[in-house]
């Protein structure tokens, strides 16, 4: 396949898509008619009432992470052959997780959708492959460095809040994410699409991790979430980040807390840049709903699985369009 963005700029006359990109028929999905109603955080209250003093600092750094949003749109503005560099097909032809291109493609009939995305190992730091870490733009790294760093602030100082907002203790979530714990950081790029009324940008699914910190397009909408039977845009809001729950949470706040489903559509007009930040636990590690949350009242609603294994069955269960949290409800 080739990249989303070189299929755009060449091959694709202006009202016509691939029928692989096809994803719904015509007007089969009313659209979104609603804005979603997602609750603002001050992060900067939520520092200060941890450590005196230290969120003017904080939402400083934190400013300065989020003005790289030019730079990293500008790893898709390179040449081809520039962007060639980091495929992520070994040879030409063996797929591998990390790296510049299309997702995975498993079978024949498995949908596409209409992004072309650079995926990274973050965490833990020796694991980085620095060789599909792009040197163009420069500061690139330096950037992916700091912005993954107070993403990963922003993560220790959610977690203790959602701990208690369950009852469990202020240590319960940081405990069960490791000490190899992994981050992933996925640069979305959208180009515009001759026919949304089709076509996705993103399939609807959910993350498979503990939590995600989105930093979508300030200029360009697109992303949706389900909630009830009815599709919802999210707002674009400049200077925020989105915290997205993901599977993980879902599993061990015993079904509490939800991880949404969600999707991108496209739009005709204007390309959409995302970049997301996965937060897992341990691959190593188990994960179950918290004991402290099940009794007979409120039996465990998840079974017991590794990280490792759930990863795996997630990325299979996406390109069929399925979630694989439900293969682990009991
Ligand atoms: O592009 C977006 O706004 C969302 C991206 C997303 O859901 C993902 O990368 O998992
Ligand atoms: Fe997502």
């Amino acid at each position: 396949m080739l990249p989303v963005q070189e299929l755009v700029s060449g091959h694709v006359a202006s009202d016509d898509v691939p029928t692989r990109f096809v994803a719904r028929a015509h007007a089969d999905d009313a659209p979104a008619t609603a804005a979603a109603p997602v609750p603002v955080i001050d992060l900067g209250r939520l520092c200060r009432q941890d450590v005196a003093g230290a969120d003017d600092d904080e939402a400083a750094k934190l400013r300065l992470a989020l003005e790289s949003w030019g730079l990293f749109l500008g790893v898709f503005g390179q040449p081809p052959e520039v962007k060639q560099k980091l495929t992520n097909l070994v040879d030409g032809k063996d797929f591998q997780l990390e790296g510049y291109g299309n997702d995975r493609v498993r079978s024949e009939d498995q949908v596409l959708d209409w992004c072309d995305r650079l995926y990274l190992k973050v965490e833990p730091e020796d694991d980085r492959n620095l060789a599909l870490w792009p040197t163009h733009p420069d500061r690139f790294r330096d950037v992916l460095h700091k912005f993954a760093e107070e993403c990963t602030s922003v993560r220790d100082r959610l977690l203790p809040e959602m701990a208690k907002a369950l009852g469990l203790h202020d240590d319960y979530f940081s405990n069960q994410f490791g000490d190899k714990a992994d981050t992933y950081a996925r640069f979305n790029y959208y180009p515009p699409c001759p026919r949304p009324d089709l076509v996705f940008g993103l399939k609807p699914h959910s993350d498979g991790t503990f939590i995600s910190v989105l930093m979508v397009d300030n200029n360009v909408g697109g992303l949706q979430v389900l909630r009830d039977g009815v599709w919802y845009d999210v707002p674009t809001r400049p200077h925020t980040l989105l915290i997205n729950l993901g599977d993980q949470i879902e599993i061990m706040s015993n079904g509490i807390f939800k991880s949404p489903v969600h999707r991108v559509v496209t739009n005709a007009e204007k390309e959409r840049l995302s970049v997301a930040l996965f937060f897992s636990v341990d691959p190593e590690r188990h994960m179950e709903p918290a004991p402290q949350l099940v009794d007979e009242n409120q039996p465990a609603l998840y079974r017991k699985v590794k990280t490792k294994d759930y990863i795996a069955g997630l990325f299979q269960y996406f390109s069929q369009g399925r979630r694989v949290i439900d293969t682990v409800r009991i």
